[in-house]
């Protein structure tokens, strides 16, 4: 199987020599596409590697039924649109970690050198000058520099300020006061009591609806006027324009900014044009290392992604190590035959479904055996591809509920996945297990007890147990020269109702089936279509 690679920004050749030394991957390296050029480009595209550079919205996005994975090289995947992606199926992958030093780096030179006036020394001695007064600075040893989101970069910044003798406060709604307190920060909350305690404030979230515009006019009217500002996160965590203009009213000293909204910024943006503001083209991550480390790593999640269906560093899903995935792969084929059997035996608006997990089973990852359930259930019904990444939603977004139950305590299996489907007209329940390390079993299906196939053609019948039926159903198959592969029969007590599944080597004529229907003894017939035995799904097939 040979996959298509489009990689859309400039990623480090260390990088795309891994990916061309792929076996059954096609790599195509395109940095002047236009949205719509992208868009016709990703057609044919399987996966895509990019940067901050490429623009993956839902427009884009939109109908792209071939590509199933992105891999952004870098930490910030606030240039895709990620709810259209995981609505497609689409799983987005980025290689947090890879740049966190280079960035941490580079915001320290930029709290450096616009304390100490470099670029504009720099740019007043090549004029000619030698104006040793005019560009007096300000050290950081014994100042409070505010760090605002202490994750990677946020720390690595805290660790490198400490070494320059700064205090450090900050603020994070996921850094315990404790954990902040032993890595020598102290923890500042709310938010609101950070901005008048600083000298330098640093942002480090990601752009969110929440931390848009963090700082805005009211922070900095609440900041010391010796403050100084730095952006080596994203552009739009800070308003640009009331930045500016507490810069020019003399209300805050100074400010760094490397990433700005929209990128790149127009010739006007008031933050560039201006005199106290030091500015770098989103520089951050762009040092030799920090470009091999995500190219290198970008290229691994590509390739283990496709070959062997590995997910890791997933911004829309759970991560699927190899170890995992090899362990899981049985309980994910069980729960996708248990969803696609519910699919072709429920007649009536489906309301609601409740998965539950008994004995082993419970202690493994079950949302994904969960997704799986729900991949299988809906994948025959939708236009669009269902698959473990945007199952859950699809079903939430239809109004469908499903419920996950577990319980470690072993029943009469070691192992046990029971679905149940309500639809409007009544309840269907169905139970599957599995036998050894390779197949997985019906055990259950509405009351009765069963031990049937869960693969192939499967005609599920119920009937009144009577006898001859058995024989009726063998002879009608063999007059219509359908072979009989398995049968099983599950009853609640003799002459009373019973289920019959039987597996069939191909599928049976439609008069076979109306035959069997004539027969007074048998109450309903159902032809489940079911992949074969070890057939796994598409998606968990890379
Ligand atoms: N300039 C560059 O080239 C460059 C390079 C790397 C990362 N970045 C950007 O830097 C930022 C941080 O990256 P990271 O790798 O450290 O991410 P991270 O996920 O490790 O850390 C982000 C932290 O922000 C915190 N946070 C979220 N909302 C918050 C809020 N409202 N207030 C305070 N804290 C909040 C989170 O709890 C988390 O700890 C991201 O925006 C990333 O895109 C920029
Ligand atoms: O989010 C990131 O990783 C940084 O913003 C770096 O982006 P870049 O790799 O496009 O320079």
């Amino acid at each position: 199987m040979s996959y298509r690679v489009l990689v859309t920004d400039k990623l480090a050749e260390e990088g795309l020599e891994l990916l061309r030394a792929e076996p059954g991957l096609e790599v195509v390296v395109n940095t002047k596409l236009d949205p719509k050029a992208l868009r016709e480009a990703l057609k044919e595209a399987d996966g895509i590697v990019i940067r901050s550079g490429t623009q993956l919205t839902a427009e884009v996005l939109q109908d792209q039924t071939r590509l199933k994975v992105i891999v952004r090289a870098g930490v910030g995947v606030d240039n895709i649109d990620v709810p259209a992606a995981t609505r497609q199926g689409i799983v987005v992958m980025n290689t947090p970690g890879g740049n966190t030093v280079s960035t941490a780096e580079h915001t320290m030179a930029l709290m450096l050198a616009l304390s100490r006036n470099v670029a504009q020394a720099n740019d007043s001695l090549k004029a000619g000058r030698w104006d040793r007064n005019k560009f007096t600075g300000t050290q950081l040893g014994g100042k409070t520099l505010g760090i605002v989101g202490l994750g990677r970069v946020g720390l690595a910044v805290a660790k490198r300020a400490q070494g320059f003798d700064m205090k450090v406060v900050g603020f994070d709604p996921f850094l315990s006061a404790e954990r902040a307190a032993e890595l020598g920060i102290e923890s500042i909350s709310p938010l609101d009591d950070l901005w008048g305690r600083c000298d330098y404030i640093t942002v480090h979230t990601p752009l969110s609806a929440e931390t848009r515009n963090l700082i805005g006019p009211n922070e900095l009217a609440k900041m010391k006027p010796n403050v100084r500002i730095i952006n080596c996160a994203r552009g739009g965590l800070i308003d640009e324009a009331a930045l500016a203009e507490a810069l020019t009213a003399g209300k805050i000293a100074g400010a760094a900014v490397d990433a700005f909204d929209p990128e790149p910024p127009p010739a006007d943006n008031p933050l560039v044009t201006h005199p106290q503001v030091l500015v770098t083209p989103h520089l951050g991550a762009s040092t030799e290392e920090a470009q091999v480390s995500v190219a290198v790593e970008a290229a691994r999640l590509l390739s283990d992604f496709f070959q062997s269906g590995q997910i890791r560093f997933a911004v829309n899903m759970p991560t699927l190590d190899r170890a995992e995935l090899d362990e899981m792969r049985l309980y994910l084929d069980l729960g996708r035959r248990l969803g696609m059997l519910h699919s072709q035996m429920d007649r009536g608006t489906v309301k609601s479904a409740t998965v539950r997990y008994r004995g082993e089973v419970a202690s493994k990852n079950t949302r994904l055996i969960t997704a799986s359930f729900a991949a299988g259930w809906m994948e025959s019904a939708l236009e669009d591809q269902v698959n473990l990444v945007n199952a859950e939603i699809l079903a939430k977004e239809r109004g469908i509920t499903i419920v996950e139950e577990k319980t470690t305590d072993p029943g009469d299996f070691g192992t046990l996945i029971q679905t149940e489907v309500v639809t409007e007209k009544k309840q269907y329940v169905a139970a599957g297990t599995l036998f050894g390390k390779e197949f997985v079993r019906l055990i259950r299906l509405g009351p009765y007890r069963l031990d049937a196939h869960l693969d192939g053609n499967l005609l599920v019948f119920t009937h009144k147990d009577v006898p001859g039926l058995i024989g009726f159903i063998g002879t009608t198959f063999g007059r219509h020269n359908v072979n009989i592969a398995q049968m099983n029969v599950g009853r609640e007590q003799p002459g009373g109702e019973a289920i019959g599944v039987v597996n069939l080597d191909s599928v049976p004529p439609a008069e076979a089936l109306e035959e069997l229907k004539k027969n007074p003894a048998i109450l309903s017939v159902s032809l489940i279509k079911l992949p074969e035995a070890g057939a796994i799904a598409p998606w968990l097939a890379q």
